[in-house]
């Protein structure tokens, strides 16, 4: 089981992991972009299998919870949507959250490229389906994606910066609504994409089965008051 950490400790932890994570994100953009001879990609993948080794040196299991997360409130170092530490995370930027109601900011980078020079779909859902639960984690209400429906409206396109903005729709015992739209920094009144999400609190004995084997209970997914 992998401590959590504290204080300064998980400080200066979480700075090294997000250095890192900025590290690699740059790696996989140029990974992804290349067009060096095949010497060229024989070096580099001989390179990243000595890096490999170097951090599987210390590793934790598949069902282990980071020892810089923070897992009672939600918050995920390695998430794939907005963890700092996640190579393939755009990284989502959340700018303000609280009473349901959340903004963001994403450049989508190369790596997450569907039609040529845009995102791809599934790209944009995951970061829907974030803001959405977002919003609806900032009003108190926790649980896990049961529905999600997008509108794709109009392309959302590679290296530009966009705006996410959801809320809260609707809440009645274990289920809640919440709705998200994306947009340019540039243009924000001409909607991208559009999400409405139905998000289910698990129950206790829900969340033991859901969550078995999960060093750390996980919270922020389980029935919240
Ligand atoms: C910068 C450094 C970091 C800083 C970060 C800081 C902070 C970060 C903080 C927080 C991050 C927070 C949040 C964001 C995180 C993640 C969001 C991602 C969410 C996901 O990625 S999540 C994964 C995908 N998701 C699943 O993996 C779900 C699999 N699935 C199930 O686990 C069950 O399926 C479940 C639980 C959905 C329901 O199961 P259940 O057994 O509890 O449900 P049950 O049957 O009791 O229904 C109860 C009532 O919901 C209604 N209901 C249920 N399902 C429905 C449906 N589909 N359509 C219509 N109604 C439905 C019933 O009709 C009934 O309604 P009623 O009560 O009225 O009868």
């Amino acid at each position: 089981m992998a401590e959590l950490l504290t204080g300064e400790a998980r400080e200066q932890r979480r700075a090294a992991v997000a250095d890192l994570g900025a590290a690699l994100r740059e790696l996989v953009d140029a990974a992804v972009r290349t067009e060096v001879g095949a010497p060229g990609l024989a070096a580099a993948a001989a390179a990243a299998r000595d890096l490999a080794a170097q951090l599987r040196a210390g590793q934790r299991g598949l069902l282990e919870v980071a020892s810089v997360d923070d897992p009672v409130a939600g918050e995920r170092w390695y998430s794939p949507v907005y963890g700092p530490g996640s190579p393939v995370a755009p990284p989502l930027l959340v700018d303000s959250e609280g009473g349901g109601r959340v903004t963001a900011r994403v450049t989508v980078p190369k790596a997450l490229e569907g039609p040529p020079g845009l995102a791809h779909g599934g790209t944009i859902a995951t970061l829907l389906d974030h803001v959405l639960a977002r919003a609806l984690r900032s009003a108190g209400r926790g649980g896990l994606t049961a529905t999600l429906t997008v509108t794709y409206r109009r392309p959302v396109r590679l290296g530009v910066e966009h705006v996410l903005h959801a809320e809260v729709a609707t809440t009645e015992g274990r289920r809640s609504t919440a709705r998200a739209r994306i947009v340019t920094a540039d243009d924000p009144d001409t909607v991208l994409a559009e999400g409405e999400g139905l998000f289910v609190a698990l129950r206790p004995e829900a969340a033991a089965h859901t969550f078995a084997g999960v060093d750390h209970a996980p919270e922020a997914w389980t029935a919240r008051p």
